[in-house]
């Protein structure tokens, strides 16, 4: 059989990062407007400087705003909450991304609960979260299950429809959004978990698996049906297997062993990751559109 298709989210994205930069160009010139993302990282993880750099360097190349608050580790819930109510306030401000994870003395929940909906940049908010499960329009959809869709549906032409889903997680930021999404767009959608009986049965019955459970190469390649699509979701440090004291990233995903059996697949590094940035870029300019009463990408709409 032959090797499955590598489906390169880092030129997927890049396109879409054009389409977003046209799109900010466009929305200037009708209405004035710049779209702004205010990005609020608390603390030093590495992981998360890394990615809020990408963030601000991505919105500065398209023409975006970005307002940049890098609080230290120890700032307290109030303080943050005081930061959040400054920026929804902020008629300059159309989106707001708190990076995530927080310090464990901050409660996620509370924090993502107090933006207001229509600046809820990463579509963490349970209104958005509401509007997506009801399937209402004005969703403003979680930028990584975005992302994974735009992939899936280049990659089978928009053909979703009465194909057998699986999302191997079950997260509010990935598993149930991205379960959601399939479900729009027809496919017949199971989402399995670490309690699931025979695992890999359940994969093996998708046409489409889309694994985001944040465990190294937990899905083999005999878990999967040939010929299906996989989306690897997972960005796992792992120990290098070759060079002591170095690491390595891998997927949920086996992929040297799927790749042999899937029609397609995302990998690990340069699938799914670079789409969550660019589809960011997007959910921010679709709030900015929002604001100003201009048309919305038709892409942000799932
Ligand atoms: N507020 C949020 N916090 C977090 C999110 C999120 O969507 N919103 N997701 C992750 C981290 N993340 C973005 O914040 C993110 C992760 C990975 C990538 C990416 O491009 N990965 C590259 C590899 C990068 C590397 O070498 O480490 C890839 O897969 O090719 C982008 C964004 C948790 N927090």
């Amino acid at each position: 059989m032959a090797e499955a298709r590598i489906i390169d989210g880092k030129a997927f994205a890049a396109g879409l990062r054009a389409r977003v930069a046209e799109g900010v160009a466009a929305l200037k010139a009708s209405h004035g407007v710049t779209p702004g993302l205010a990005v609020v990282l608390v603390g030093e993880d590495p992981a998360s400087q890394v990615y809020v750099r990408s963030k601000e360097k991505a919105l500065a190349d398209l023409g975006m705003n970005s307002f940049d608050h890098h609080m230290p580790a120890d700032l307290g819930e109030a303080e943050l909450l005081a930061l959040i109510d400054r920026l929804n306030a902020d008629p300059a401000v159309h989106g707001i991304l708190v990076q995530l994870p927080l310090p464990k003395h901050i409660d996620t929940q509370k924090i993502l609960a107090r933006i207001v909906p229509e600046k809820d940049a990463d579509g963490f908010h349970v209104v958005n979260a509401g509007l997506l499960a009801t399937g209402s329009p004005g969703a403003i959809v979680p930028c990584t299950p975005l992302g994974s869709l735009l992939l899936l549906r280049d990659t089978l032409g928009n053909d979703l429809k009465g194909k057998r889903a699986l999302v191997l997680g079950r997260s509010n930021i990935v598993g149930k959004p991205m379960a959601q999404l399939l479900l729009q767009q027809d496919c017949t959608v199971t989402v399995a978990h670490s309690r699931t009986q025979d695992l890999p049965g359940e994969c093996r019955r998708a046409d489409i698996l889309v694994a985001a459970v944040g465990r190294p190469e937990m899905v083999r390649g005999d878990w999967i049906k040939p010929g299906a699509v996989v989306i690897d979701v997972g960005i796992n440090r792992v120990p290098h297997p070759t060079e002591p004291g170095k690491t390595k990233l891998v997927g949920d995903v086996a992929y040297d062993e799927a790749v042999k059996v899937a029609g397609a697949i995302t990998p690990v590094p340069g699938g799914v990751g670079p789409m969550t940035i660019a589809c960011l870029m997007l959910n921010t300019l679709a709030a900015a559109c929002r604001a100003a009463g201009a048309p919305v990408p038709a892409e942000a709409l799932a």
